[in-house]
């Protein structure tokens, strides 16, 4: 399986089941979708902002459910295998992304995987181990997510830099130095861990640093 990041801004992502999975899952993409859970039953967790669908389909119903929602990813999160053998069926057959949360292994072609994922927006990291030990994933999930500490401030400092350096006309060979420079920097990485620096100073040092340099070189 080869991971990719998938938009799902506007889509309905559709998903079957109510219990703990059911509702981890609908948190996950409700971020980004409208999602819909269908379930006789919900478990006290957070949906997120999911709607909640009381129903109890049978795998025949399956099929209708999909027909209706137009989803652009369906999950199969119930305890009743012949239902989630009809979901997978159901999406394979009209070519709808499909995660089966009981199943790992062996899996058909357009089937996906959730990945344990840390957020620093705008990085992320996603951590799988191909089914086989999930909860493996989610103790790496948590060791990355102190590593990447103030991640998302330099994503945010490099990209704002090199919008500048562009404007400025620095040329590509001494914006890609300054930009690797800065990554490389343990300082600045320290600075946007413990807050002594905001993004907005730690860009504004460093092109007052940039522009003094090229002052003296002329
Ligand atoms: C294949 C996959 C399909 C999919 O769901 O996409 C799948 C399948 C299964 N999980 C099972 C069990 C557990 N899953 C978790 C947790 C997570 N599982 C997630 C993903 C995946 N799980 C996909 C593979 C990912 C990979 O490759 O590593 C995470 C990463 C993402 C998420 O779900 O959000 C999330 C951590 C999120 C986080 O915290 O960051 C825990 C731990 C816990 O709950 O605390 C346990 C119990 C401990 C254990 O068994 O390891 C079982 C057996 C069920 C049973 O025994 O009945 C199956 C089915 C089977 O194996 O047959
Ligand atoms: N992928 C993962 O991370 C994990 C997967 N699992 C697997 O996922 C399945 C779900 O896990 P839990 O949420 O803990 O189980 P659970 O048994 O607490 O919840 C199952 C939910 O499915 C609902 N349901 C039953 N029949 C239905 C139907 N016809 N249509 C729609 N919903 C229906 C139930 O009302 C219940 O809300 C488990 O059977 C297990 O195989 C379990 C742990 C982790």
């Amino acid at each position: 399986m080869i991971p990719l990041l998938h938009d799902f801004t506007g889509t309905t992502v559709l998903v079957f089941g109510g219990g703990p999975v059911g509702a981890r899952k609908a948190r996950r993409f409700a971020r980004e979708a409208e999602v819909l859970v269908i379930s006789p039953a919900f478990a006290d967790r957070d949906f997120g902002t999911a709607e909640l669908v009381r129903a109890a389909p049978t795998p025949d119903e399956i099929g209708g459910w999909l027909e209706r929602t137009d989803p652009a990813l369906v999950v199969a999160a119930t305890d009743d295998e012949a239902v989630n053998d009809a979901v997978a069926t159901a999406a394979r057959d009209r070519g709808i992304l499909r995660n089966r949360a009981d199943q790992a292994g062996e899996r058909d072609p357009g089937s996906v995987v959730v990945p344990a994922t840390v957020r620093d927006d705008p990085v992320v990291v996603s951590v799988a181990t191909g089914g086989t030990a999930p909860a493996l994933s989610k103790h790496l999930r948590r060791d990355l997510e102190e590593t990447l500490a103030g991640a998302g401030p330099m994503a945010t400092v490099c990209g704002r830099l090199r919008t500048e350096l562009k404007s400025r006309d620095v040329d590509p060979g001494r914006r890609r130095e300054i930009v690797t420079d800065v990554v490389n920097s343990p300082d600045i990485w320290t600075a946007l861990r413990t807050g002594t620096s905001n993004s907005c100073q730690v860009i504004e040092d460093v092109l007052d640093a940039e522009l003094s340099a090229g002052g003296d070189r002329q």
